[in-house]
């Protein structure tokens, strides 16, 4: 149809546009001026990152079996000759740096259906895989359903992530094995599990959509794995078995109850007349439940992203650690002379000639943090696996009359809110950054801040004309390289507020 497809306006202006005939319809396309009306492209910071998903999967129902025979001239009868149905796809779980968080998920994900088996012994056609990428550092607890048996062979990992004794089946594959192992494996796991599972409170409401769960908080089994390296799979839900063809059939009946029905139904055929009505319906619904494929396991999921930094830089809102990650690394964070720009944390890498490491610009924290003033804490969890605590002060702050936190009154508000959101938090190597060095007053605010807290370096810095960062640099790399002193850490007691 005419008008379908872009045309500049200033051709469309001279375009004179044909009497309209009965049999012509038009699409109605309306142009505007696009230089007026510009879309609102929200900047990326603006979207809160979706740090915890709660994900409902099922595996595919596996295909049905083919009940067939083949028959000949010498054998009136026929020979069982249906085949097997295929098995439903799973939902698998893929570790990756390609996300960032769980935005990019459906909360409802089902594994393929498998195809029906059919004669000649045909197998029916393997239920398509659902493959879920998630973000490195992802953590999962399991609130309904079995925790997965299986970790992909292929996974290129060198720590099980399941972590779990006998959640791993020697040939899952075999259905010898299946029905057996999985009533055994599942008692053994749960019971490993439960021991397992880390009896931690879900904080604040904040902090979880606690209607979400409301009623089913006793049941989650947290931290029962957790992905960390790119290409890492698990299986979160598994397809269903394929039911059995009549050739499987026949031979899987053979010496068992349904043998005398098949035997028995090949008398049938010949002498229809001395089996009892009721007794034949029930191996007619043996035969068919053998024949049906079995539906994928289910399981209700809450994913958990803990991002894997080296190093957190944590500091007062305004502090600077967005500009500074972007001085240290080739980030580029939002940056704003105001409060709370950093709605996520932002990573940034640092290259070094042999070596890299991660940094964190974890949202700015305030004092009462814990009782969600502020943003909340509720972030911090992003820094649990941090090996470098890097905290940011800001050495103008209170300069000049202003209202405003003492740095060293910063660094005792920031120790506490890390002890309160997780005990023994801030106990890692760390080093304080003294940002806006260049600042009036921030010499002598520097002076007093190094009389007033002891056992960590201090790093004078500018991260808006980069000085310092050089140096700032080489002490993050030697704390990371496991170089540093143990007793490099920032405690309480070493930080004098009178
Ligand atoms: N004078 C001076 N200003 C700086 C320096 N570093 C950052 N700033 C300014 O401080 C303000 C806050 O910087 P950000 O990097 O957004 O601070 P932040 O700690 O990430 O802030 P939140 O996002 O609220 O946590 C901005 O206006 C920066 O330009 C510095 O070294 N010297």
């Amino acid at each position: 149809m005419w008008l379908s497809r872009a045309v500049p306006v200033r051709y469309l202006r001279s375009y004179r546009r044909p009497q309209k005939q009965p049999w012509m319809t038009y699409p109605v396309v309306f142009y505007s001026d696009s230089s007026e009306k510009k879309g609102k492209v929200a900047p990326l910071q603006e979207t809160r990152m979706r740090d915890r998903f709660t994900l409902y999967a099922r595996g595919g129902e596996g295909g049905s079996g083919c009940s067939s025979a083949r028959k000949t001239r010498a054998d009136r009868y026929g020979k069982p000759d249906g085949g097997n149905g295929g098995r439903g796809g799973d939902v698998i779980l893929e570790c990756t740096h390609a996300v960032w968080d769980f935005s990019g998920l459906q909360p409802h994900i089902k594994g393929g259906k498998a195809g029906h088996g059919t004669s000649k012994n045909r197998i029916g056609n393997r239920g398509e895989d659902k493959v879920l990428q998630v973000p490195i550092g992802t953590v999962i607890h399991i609130q309904e359903g079995e925790i997965p048996s299986q970790v992909e062979n292929e996974s290129p990992k060198d720590l099980d992530p399941w972590e779990l004794p006998g959640t791993l089946v020697e040939d899952p594959a075999s259905e010898d094995n299946h029905n057996i192992d999985q009533d055994i494996m599942a008692e053994s796991v749960q019971v490993a599990a439960e021991k397992e599972s880390v009896t931690r409170h879900l904080g604040t409401p904040k902090e979880f959509d606690l209607e979400d769960y409301e009623g089913e908080i006793d049941q989650i089994r947290y931290n029962v794995a957790e992905l960390t390296q790119q290409g890492q799979r698990i299986i979160i839900a598994r397809g269903g078995q394929g039911g059995l063809g009549s050739v499987c059939a026949t031979r899987y009946v053979r010496g068992t109850k349904f043998a005398k029905s098949t035997i028995r139904q090949r008398n049938l055929r010949i002498i229809e007349d001395d089996v009892d009505d009721d007794e034949d319906d029930d191996d007619n619904d043996d035969r068919s439940s053998i024949k049906s494929g079995s539906l994928g396991s289910e399981a209700v999921l809450i994913l958990e992203l803990k991002s894997i930094a080296d190093v957190g830089l944590v500091g007062m809102p305004n502090a600077g650690k967005s500009t500074l990650l972007g001085a240290l690394s080739r980030a580029k964070p939002r940056v704003g002379h105001y409060a709370f720009t950093t709605l996520r944390p932002n990573l940034g890498n640092v290259n070094y000639d042999d070596f890299s490491m991660t940094v964190a610009d974890i949202p700015g924290l305030i004092k009462g943090a814990h009782q969600n003033r502020g943003l909340g804490h509720n972030f911090l969890r992003h820094i649990e696996r941090t090996k470098v605590l890097a905290y940011v002060v800001d050495l103008a702050s209170g300069l000049d009359g202003c209202r405003g936190v003492t740095p060293w009154q910063q660094l005792r508000d920031l120790v506490m809110e890390l002890e309160y959101h997780e005990e023994g938090l801030s106990d890692r190597s760390s080093l304080i950054v003294a940002n806006k060095i260049d600042e009036n007053g921030a010499d002598e605010r520097l002076e007093e801040l190094e009389r007033r807290v002891k056992g960590v370096k201090i790093y004078p810095v500018c991260a808006v004309l980069e000085e310092g960062v050089a140096e700032l640099k080489d002490g993050l790399k030697m704390l990371v390289d496991g170089a540093g002193e143990p007793s490099e850490r920032l405690k309480l007691k070493n930080i004098c507020v009178d």
